[in-house]
Order: C-alpha cells, then structure tokens, then sequence
C-alpha cells in the first residue's frame, strides 16, 4: 500500500519541538529574531512571507518584517542586508526569492551575514555542505531528508536520483543525499535518456519545474517520489511536478502537492533560525 508523506503533520511535530526549544531559550534570557524581506508584491511570495511570519509567532521568535517596494534598487536593498548584518539583536536574516529582474540574486545572497543566512543560500554554507561542516543547510533538501527519516524510508545504500539541478534545491539535494550514504544521479532538463535513469531510482525527487512532468513512465514499481513542485492550474488548483493520479498507485511512497514538501520549507527555516543562537 502507498504511503502519503504527510509534509503538514510532520511539519507542525517540528515546530511543536522548537516551540519547547525556544521557551528553554527564552527562560535563559535568549530571544531569536529573523528579519523578513520581501521586494515587490508577487502573490505567491506574499503568501510563503506571510506563512513564515506565522510560525516565527507560533514558535515564539521575534520577525521583523521589511515589505520594500518592487522599485527598490539593487544598492538600497545591499545597505538594508548591511545595516542587519551588524544588528546584535537580529540572528537571521531572509531575502525572499525571485527578486525583482533589475536586483542580481546573487550579489544579495553573498551580502547577508553567512552566520544570519538561515536559508543556507550563501556560498560559504553551500560548502560547509560540500565539505560536511556546520553551517546552514538550504530549507526545502534538508525538510526532505527529515521527512524521509521521519518516515522510517532508509537512504543509505539506495539508488537516489535526483530531477533538476538549481542551486536551491537539486544540488543541495543531491550532496545531502550523498551525506545520508545514498548512491546520487542528478538529472536535469538536458539528460538524454531521463526515463531510463529516473526508473532505477528507489528515492525519486523531482525538482524539475514543469507541471505534471513525471508520468508512471519514469516510476519504477515500489519506489518513494519526492514532489518538489508547485504550481497553480487553470481552476487555481495546486498539483506538483509528478502526475500524482497516474503515478500514486505505483509507489510505495510519495508526497502529495499541496501539504508535502512545502510546509517542511518553512518549518526547516524555523530550524535553522534557532540554530542560529548556537552558530553565531
Ligand atoms: N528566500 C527564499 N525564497 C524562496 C524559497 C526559500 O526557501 N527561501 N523557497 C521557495 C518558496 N517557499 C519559501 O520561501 C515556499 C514554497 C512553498 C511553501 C508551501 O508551504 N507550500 C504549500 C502550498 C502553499 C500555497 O497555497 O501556495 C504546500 O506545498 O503545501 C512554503 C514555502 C521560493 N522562494
């Protein structure tokens, strides 16, 4: 029988523990703050900021929010990302993606404190990734590993093939996969013969960005698929990057869209704000 991974439950069993966490902090006289930035108004964005927001208030860390206008420059936004950096009473520090076309990403990503980067996009993190250090994991791969293992679903030893390679998700994917001793193929838009591969895979994830791509045809029998899509159709409806009807019945277990991976994004952010105290 197929196992839905249940990314909201499991989400919210982490925020419970933080929730305790973060009152053992407070009744040391430690407070964690996360700075909050949005530029522009994309709906999309407007809701993950808003979601994020929410679970700082529910686990009792302090968020300040900077919604900045879609006209802000690329050098307004750089001394606001300075200004935190040297705030004492500030432990992380987000930038919500996309940024608006005239603002370069990464300019913006290598500003930000590497030690308040709790989304783990800084270079300096991704390789204390690659090198097996300390420092901040990216939010959406490493809530996957957590719910493989909450799961009970064994990585070690196991063919792992990964779908897309961005920097946010498919790499860091793929490393953390390789930490966990699974056998690694990254696979990307451009890989001849995806079906082939993707049907020796015991843990899918699929991080491809186009909807429904995944059909039963890339899907071996018994496998676990991991949906890191999101995208709104026509009757403004979710679904993910895996035709979850056609490919459901063939796993043995796979995260629905909505209510999988995506809660596990924001409750790894929490995570990592309160490993923040311990890194800084
Ligand atoms: N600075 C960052 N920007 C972006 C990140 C990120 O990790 N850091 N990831 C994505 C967006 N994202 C978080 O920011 C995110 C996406 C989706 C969800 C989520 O909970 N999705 C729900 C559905 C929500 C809906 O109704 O749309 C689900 O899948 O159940 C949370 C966070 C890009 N930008």
């Amino acid at each position: 029988m197929t196992q839905i991974i249940d990314g909201k439950k499991i989400s919210k069993e982490i925020k419970d523990e933080l929730k305790e966490k973060v009152a053992a902090l407070k009744a040391e006289g430690k407070e964690i703050s996360l700075a909050v930035i949005q530029v522009g108004e994309d709906p999309a964005s407007t809701v993950y900021v808003g979601n994020k927001k929410k679970a700082c208030e529910y686990i009792g860390i302090k968020s300040l929010a900077y919604e900045l206008p879609e006209s802000t420059t690329e050098e307004e936004l750089l001394n606001l990302v300075k200004e935190l950096n040297e705030r004492k009473d500030v432990n992380g520090i987000l930038v919500q993606l996309p940024l608006p076309k005239h603002i370069d990403e990464s300019k913006v990503i290598e500003t930000i404190d590497r030690t308040k980067d709790v989304d783990g996009f800084h270079p300096a993190n991704v390789g204390e990734l690659v090198i097996g250090g300390p420092g901040f994991v990216s939010c959406t791969p490493a809530g996957i590993i957590e719910l493989l293992k909450r799961s009970n679903i064994e990585i070690e030893g196991k063919n792992c093939v990964v779908i897309g390679r961005s920097n946010i998700v498919g790499k860091p994917m793929s490393l953390l996969l390789l930490r966990e001793n699974g056998t690694v193929t990254i696979t990307h838009s451009r890989t001849k013969n995806l079906k082939e591969i993707t049907k020796q895979a015991d843990i899918l994830v699929v991080a491809i960005g186009k909807p429904r791509f995944v059909t039963d045809e890339y899907v071996k029998e018994g496998a676990v698929v991991i949906d890191v899509g999101i995208h709104r159709n026509e009757d403004n409806k979710l679904c993910g990057d895996v035709d979850y009807d056609k490919v459901a019945p063939l796993t043995s277990a796979i995260t629905p869209v909505p209510g999988g991976v995506g809660p596990m994004t924001i409750a790894m952010l929490m995570n990592n704000c309160v490993r923040s105290i311990e890194l800084q």
